[in-house]
């Protein structure tokens, strides 16, 4: 059967805190309040825009305004790729995987239009046979019901998947849908998050550590 990688994106494909952060500013501005470091905007990450503006809210000791949601979507969907870009080893490990017959996904808590304009700007939409992201079903990461509907969008098997992230909400995920997780150390959980999980130190390690987590049937 063919395996499947199903990547997270912020913090595990693509370092995309400088954006986040700069539009989370910009409307922390028209709010009148102070910016944000970017480590405290590395904090907010993780659980999907609505859940990063009522920490960011919350932080300044305001109750959220859903009417700044739309407006900061558009800012940052205009924005998302002018600092973003793929961690150092990431296309090439993605072109060694493909290479190896992996099918790919992308299951991102990142709203699903901006995960696209991402993904297309940096050239990485290519590796995906399909991207679920944080609004494209009911909910989201940790619930596993967001990857397994990103598998079944992709044709993958989750008796035959891997879930990589930098997030508990992606090891618990993938532990509640059965599928075997690998957490990375690059991004911005703390390594705490694996949980146990099997950890790459870096890119490179991946498709060794993938090959074994997918089980024996899946090594070519
Ligand atoms: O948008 C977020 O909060 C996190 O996105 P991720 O699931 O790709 O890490
Ligand atoms: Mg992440």
């Amino acid at each position: 059967m063919q395996p499947t990688a199903v990547f997270d994106l912020d913090g595990t494909l693509v370092d995309s805190v400088p954006d986040i952060h700069a539009a989370l500013n910009r409307l922390m501005a028209a709010h009148g309040e102070p910016p944000f470091t970017l480590q405290e905007v590395v904090g907010f990450i993780g659980d999907g825009v609505p859940t990063l503006l009522a920490r960011a809210f919350g932080a300044r000791g305001r109750e959220p305004d859903p009417a700044a949601l739309p407006g900061f979507l558009l800012d940052y969907e205009a924005t998302a790729a002018q600092h973003t870009r793929p961690f150092e080893g990431i296309p090439a490990v993605l072109e060694a995987l493909k290479a190896a017959g992996w099918r790919m996904a992308v299951c991102t808590n990142k709203p699903v239009a901006a995960a696209h304009v991402v993904l297309e700007a940096l050239d990485l939409s290519r590796f995906f046979a399909a991207v679920g992201g944080g609004d494209s079903f009911p909910v989201r990461k940790p619930d596993p019901a967001h990857l397994l509907a990103t598998l079944q969008a992709a044709g993958g098997d989750p008796t035959c998947a891997v879930m990589i992230g930098d997030h508990h909400n992606d090891i618990a995920a993938a532990r509640g849908a059965g599928v075997a997780p690998v957490f990375v150390a690059w991004g911005y959980g703390p390594l705490a998050a694996a949980d146990g999980a099997p950890v790459a130190a870096r890119p490179s390690e991946l498709p060794a550590l993938l090959a074994a987590a997918a089980g024996p049937t899946s090594i070519r």
